[in-house]
């Protein structure tokens, strides 16, 4: 099967009709196309889960559902929600809190706080005992993150990573933070003993984060939805939240494989709604954290955006951290932002300095080409100029004089495809074939990596258009 017959498109304005939802929410609408860029028959499916056996919402886009349907489908869920509402977790946590320590268990097995009640619910689970007060204020510490890695995607920064970015979000003068899908830096910020202390909300679709914080502390919340799961209540939350006076900053680290433009118009969303609370005119600051190697898709969705050299430290992650169990040139996830990316420090006992040309701090690897006029690395390792390409390119990389390009030596020319994959011209690449411009909706650039990724996860033949 080549890759050419199928492609991801977006269009994010098409709100036809209200998208029917599942457990998380409204849906999004998909739509699959051939190899002419025809487009198919569209669908509905979850926003959230890239895997089906977390949510196995379909509906055709032109499907009558009976009202029948309608009702077991709403009931299905609300049956997937939690069963106690974030009120009745928080009185649990006050009595929790007034427990002795060692009286204090964690269930963890259900992920659970254990009133003395409960206990009888829970024998033969592990639990972990006695919870201490910083246990409490770091409930990251307590949790096992969810292992199911296409949707939830839990790894936690390591403290290396979660000082630096609490650290810059104060030298920059930041009073609120934002937290979406990013629990450890919430946490960092609450615990903070810190006199001048900035305000947090924690945004996360993960509901175990409800037992350990009051209503106005966090909201379970779908970023690719931007859904509260809590309903208008929850909502009113965030909205007072980023109505308070003092500047506000957006800290998100979704989970790898989402979908950033579907993130870009949430985003969009976002700045919307704080510019009409607070009169705001300019555009929200935002960190997104994401791999470097999904740069071209986050400039094309949120261009306004750079990326910024520090590399992004996690501890439970296999391979996201230096060090002999990582990465050999460190995580391969950086930050990205709409802030002036001079006016953020790196660590210089960590290598980084600042390039007066590029006017930003650069990892010790990041050479300054004369030539490109730019610090050029992106992967972590310094890359060499190639005079044919007039660019920049990996240390790895060879020029090939049959693809015309740099590529790994080991590379087969006939399979390094020249040509665009929507029509064949060898031309031009993809993103600027003039069929893409034809159809009247966007279409993301191939990303080699999410194409793998979808081939694994049996998406090969829905390729998705996406509509909110
Ligand atoms: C890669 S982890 C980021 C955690 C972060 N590195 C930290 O240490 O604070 C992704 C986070 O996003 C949350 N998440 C996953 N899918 C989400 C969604 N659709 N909407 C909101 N949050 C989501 C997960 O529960 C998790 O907390
Ligand atoms: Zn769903
Ligand atoms: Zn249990
Ligand atoms: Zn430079
Ligand atoms: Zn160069
Ligand atoms: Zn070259
Ligand atoms: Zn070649």
């Amino acid at each position: 099967m080549s890759r050419g017959k199928f492609g991801v498109d977006v269009v994010l304005f098409d709100r036809k009709k209200a998208a029917p939802h599942c457990p998380h929410g409204p849906t999004l609408l998909f739509e699959k196309y051939d190899k002419e860029g025809k487009y198919g028959k569209q669908f509905y499916a979850c926003s959230a889960c890239r895997d089906r056996k977390d949510c196995n919402f379909f509906q055709w886009a032109d499907e009558k559902i009976t009202p029948a349907r309608q009702n077991a489908r709403v009931k299905y869920n609300t049956s997937q929600q939690p069963q106690s509402s974030h009120k009745l977790l928080y009185h649990r946590l006050k009595k929790f809190r007034k427990l002795k320590e060692v009286e204090r268990k964690f269930c963890n097995i259900c992920n659970q706080l254990l009133l003395p009640d409960d206990l009888s619910q829970h024998q033969g689970h592990e639990l972990i005992f006695p919870v201490t007060n910083s246990m409490l204020i770091k409930p990251c510490s307590l949790l096992q993150p969810l292992e199911n890695k296409k949707t939830n995607a839990q790894y936690f920064f390591s403290e290396k990573t979660v000082q630096f970015t609490v650290n810059c979000l104060m030298k920059l003068g930041f009073e609120k933070v934002l937290c979406i899908g990013a629990p450890r830096i919430h946490e960092a910020i609450q615990s903070s003993s810190r006199s001048q202390k900035m305000e947090t909300l924690l945004l996360d679709m993960d509901h175990r984060y409800e037992q350990f914080y009051q209503l106005d502390q966090f909201c379970r919340y779908n970023m690719f939805n931007h859904h509260f799961f809590r309903g208008d209540k929850s909502r009113e939350v965030y909205t007072q939240f980023i109505g308070l006076p003092g500047k506000l900053v957006v800290v998100s680290d979704p989970p790898f494989g989402g979908r950033v433009e579907v993130l870009a118009h949430t985003l969009g969303l976002i700045t919307k709604e704080w510019q009409e609370v607070t009169g705001a005119k300019k555009e929200l600051p935002v960190l997104l954290f994401f791999p470097y190697f999904l740069e071209p898709r986050i400039l094309e969705s949120l261009p306004s955006f750079t990326m910024l050299d520090y590399k992004v430290d996690y501890e439970n992650h296999d391979k996201f951290h230096e060090g002999p169990t990582g990465r050999k040139h460190g995580s391969p996830v950086r930050i990205f932002t709409n802030i002036n990316p001079s006016r953020i420090q790196l660590p210089k006992d960590e290598g980084y300095s600042f390039c007066k040309l590029c006017q930003r701090y650069v990892g010790e690897e990041n050479k300054h080409c004369t030539i490109c006029n730019s610090c050029t690395s992106k992967d972590g390792r310094t890359y060499i100029h190639c005079d044919i390409c007039m660019r920049c390119v990996k240390p790895s990389y060879s020029h090939c004089s049959s693809c015309d390009r740099c590529h790994l030596p080991e590379h087969q020319c006939s399979l390094s495809s020249k040509g665009c994959h929507l029509c064949g011209d060898t031309g031009h690449k993809r993103k600027d074939c003039p069929k893409r411009y034809q159809m009247k909706k966007r279409k993301l650039p191939e990303c080699q990596e999410q194409e793998e990724t979808k081939k694994k996860i049996k998406l090969k033949h829905t390729s998705k258009k996406v509509s909110m």
